[in-house]
């Protein structure tokens, strides 16, 4: 049986970081904060919405737990769902997934940015038919690193075996505390030296996946 394929979004699929330093500084500029580098808001994301929400007040001089929070979160969150100009594909992702696809593998996305702005995103990089599942930071009471939206995608696939790919930190202890092969894809936000990060397999380019897989397939 083929394993299915569990992908992390943010960094992996998609280059999201111009729509979320575009929504962040939006956030803090209508309230007086400064605005924020690329490289900071990039170094914020993978943790999930609250914690870049507790890096953005943090930021501002503000206390991360404080009476702004659920303001900006809720915020944040609206703006995220709506403002989704700043999401591009990584190239050739489309090609791959869908030649995966075509061959029978099941796919499913396990991201930590909420739901409703992760399924937005990925409808408008025109990705909406190609999984079988989608959850987001906001599904289930634990987010990655803790490995149950993996093994909740698993369940609801009925996979036997599945390959966990991603980008960052995050996503390589996922794998770990779900015990999958981890596949790292090494273009997205990852702050640590690839041979630091424990991988099965290691991409820079989509055009490689498809090799990739149909060798981790093997029995
Ligand atoms: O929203 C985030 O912090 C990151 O999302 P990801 O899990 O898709 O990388
Ligand atoms: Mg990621």
């Amino acid at each position: 049986m083929r394993p299915a394929l569990i992908f992390d979004l943010d960094g992996t699929l998609i280059d999201s970081v111009p729509a979320i330093h575009s929504v962040s500084n939006a956030v803090l500029v209508e309230r007086g904060y400064p605005a924020l580098s690329v490289d900071e808001v990039r170094g914020y994301v993978g943790k999930g919405a609250p914690h870049l929400v507790r890096c953005l007040l943090q930021s501002a001089g503000q206390d991360p737990d404080g009476p702004l929070f659920d303001e900006i979160y809720a915020e944040l969150v609206k703006r995220y769902e709506t403002e989704v100009e700043g999401n591009t594909l990584y190239p050739g992702v489309r090609e791959a997934l869908e030649t995966l696809k075509a061959e029978g593998y099941k796919m499913a996305v396990t991201t930590n940015k909420p739901l409703a702005p992760a399924l937005a995103a990925i409808a408008h990089v025109g990705l909406e038919d190609m999984f079988d599942l989608v959850l987001g930071g906001d599904s289930l009471p634990t987010r990655k690193p803790d490995p149950e939206m993996v093994h909740e995608a698993q369940r609801r696939l009925g996979a036997e075996k599945a390959v966990y790919l991603g980008d960052s930190e995050v996503d390589a202890e996922t794998a770990q505390n779900a015990a999958l092969p981890f596949v790292l894809y090494t273009e997205g936000y990852r702050k640590t030296p690839v041979h630091d990060m424990p991988h099965t397999v290691s991409f820079n380019d989509f055009k490689m996946l498809h090799g990739i897989i149909e060798k981790l397939s093997c029995p």
